[in-house]
């Protein structure tokens, strides 16, 4: 950390001290010059979320690790109480949303320069962010799945019509032209998307002081630590009866770990799991697939246990069952979700008989050997086809991520003629784009550096999402291998003769890519 920010840290950290921000579960501690250093401390994390919170003890599951009093959050209400004019302002407009009227509010903070008490506050928040409404058109391109694309556009679209919204209300607060900009509206915007956390009396939700420092795990994950060993044993349902205290087993039940609580009127955090010391505390924000966390967040997960893949189906198979489309999608182990399956299975029933199969496949009970491995055939036939018309493979992705990784390095790029055709004009479109090759030598400003950075995230993005295609071809491979590998009574048994009379019906769904012998 640079000298600069590490003082402004410091400050901002003894000003949160002096507003009852606090790491300690004491409710009367003397005063110091900050409010970490029991529970937490500040430091970065490169690979998970850069500046973060990590234990400054062994912290065990359900422990209070952090409490924020109500007067220190920042929520539109607190804003205008101290600001009779913002007050009056916002009165004026009242079909503003409430995030467009936070969005205005914080920015006519900003305009205060060091005269708002927040001041310390707000210099710690992050210049510019990655979510997909900050996404460019090469960016939103380099996603190449239609349904990302047109969620990116769609944020990006949304984002430029609620600032044109707000323009009048910011002209009216007289804001300096700098912070009337739609780049000052998608810094105001990115900060409340990824920053906010919920409160039950403003949809709009608070910017929560320190509490905001906290990166992001996976909701789900908090068992299988071994962290958990840390202090002995974990919490279980079993254990109740050895639990010392209503407040422990209220610790070991809870649900989520942070949230506002009426009766200490303040922000609370618990720990969802043991830590231990100098290891990163995470804060689940909710459940995300990739696409939500980018959406929102501006950052993704390798290995996110909440990501869906979904495949373009045809329009007739979405009105096959009464799912939600949402619920059609492929898991990241490569398996379709209980909803996919079943909608799969019953469109490889002969049409006129598919009324009479709905209620077992509703049951999530196999048809019979036949329809699964006419379902899993399609289900694989589907992804590949899916793979094969877009304009880059996985492998190609991966090499792709690593050229940048270089590049961003030492300012080089391998030659771009050795390169596979379609990552060498993607590659091209984007320098070019940018202006970045002066003279033969690449010159990174920061706002390309940015630009890397995002289209990197829409990378890994496409790339995670081939990688669940191609999980889902092995797994279909597997039940179809499993089927047709079982001895042939039992492939018999499980075969509903009645409604299937030729197999031929299965051979013609799709090219036969596997072989029934
Ligand atoms: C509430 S802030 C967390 C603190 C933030 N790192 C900071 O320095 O202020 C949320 C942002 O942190 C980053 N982040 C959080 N968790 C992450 C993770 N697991 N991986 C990558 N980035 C993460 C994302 O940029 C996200 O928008």
């Amino acid at each position: 950390m640079e000298e600069a920010e590490a003082l402004s840290l410091k400050s901002f950290l003894k000003w949160a001290a002096e507003l009852g921000i606090s790491d300690t579960p004491l409710t009367s501690t003397p005063l110091s010059d900050s409010c970490l250093g029991h529970s937490l401390f500040v430091s970065t994390f490169p690979d998970a979320g850069g500046r973060g919170l990590a234990a400054a003890r062994d912290i065990r599951k359900g422990d209070l690790i952090l409490k924020v009093p109500n007067g220190a959050l920042m929520t539109s209400q607190s804003l205008m109480i101290n600001d009779e004019v913002l007050s009056i302002v916002v009165k004026k407009h009242p079909s503003l949303s409430s995030t467009q009227i936070l969005a205005v509010a914080l920015l006519n903070e900003v305009n205060k320069g060091k005269s708002s008490r927040w001041w310390p506050y707000l210099k710690q928040f992050p210049r510019s962010y990655d979510t997909l409404a900050d996404f460019g058109k090469l960016e939103i391109q380099a996603l190449q799945i239609d349904d990302a694309i047109w969620a990116a556009q769609k944020a990006s679209l949304k984002a430029e019509a609620e600032w044109k919204e707000a323009s009048v209300l910011m002209h009216d607060l007289k804001l300096k032209p700098q912070l009337l900009t739609l780049k000052a509206w998608l810094w105001a915007s990115g900060s409340i998307s990824s920053r906010t956390m919920h409160i039950p009396w403003d949809e709009a939700g608070c910017l929560c002081p320190v509490g905001d420092f906290f990166n992001y795990a996976a909701p789900g994950d908090e068992t299988s630590n071994s962290e958990d060993q840390v202090a002995g044993k974990t919490f279980s349902l079993q254990e109740d009866s050895m639990l010392k205290s209503a407040t422990e087993l209220a610790a070991a039940h809870r649900l989520i770990d942070a949230g506002y609580e009426e009766n200490v009127s303040s922000y609370c955090f618990y720990a969802r799991r043991n830590y231990g010391k100098g290891e990163q505390v995470l804060l689940s924000y909710g459940t995300y697939t990739n696409l939500e966390l980018l959406q929102h967040y501006g950052f993704l997960l390798t290995d996110n246990p909440n990501d869906k893949a979904f495949i373009p189906l045809e329009p007739d198979i979405y009105s096959l069952c009464s799912w939600e489309n949402e619920l059609l999608y492929i898991q990241p182990d490569g398996k379709p979700s209980f909803a996919l399956l079943s909608t799969v299975r019953l469109w490889a029933v002969p049409q006129n008989k598919r009324r009479s199969f709905l209620h077992l496949v509703y049951s999530g009970n196999r048809l019979s050997a036949h329809n699964e491995v006419a379902a899993m055939r399609w289900m694989a036939k589907k992804c590949r086809t899916t793979l094969d018309i877009l304009p880059t493979t996985a492998e190609e992705d991966g090499k792709l991520l690593v050229i940048l990784d270089k590049f961003q390095d030492i300012h080089q790029l391998v030659e771009i003629e050795e390169m596979p055709p379609a990552l060498a004009s993607e590659l091209c479109a984007f320098l070019e784009s940018k202006d970045m090759l002066s003279e033969g030598i690449y010159v990174l400003s920061s706002v390309a550096s940015r630009s890397i950075e995002r289209w990197k995230l829409a990378i890994q993005w496409r790339l995670n999402y081939k990688n669940i295609l191609c999980n889902c071809i092995v797994h279909c491979t597997e039940v179809i291998n499993g089927i047709i590998s079982s001895k042939d009574s039992e492939y018999e048994e499980i075969f509903i003769k009645p409604i299937f009379k030729s197999f031929s019906y299965f051979f013609f769904f799709g090219h036969p890519i596997f072989e029934i012998h």
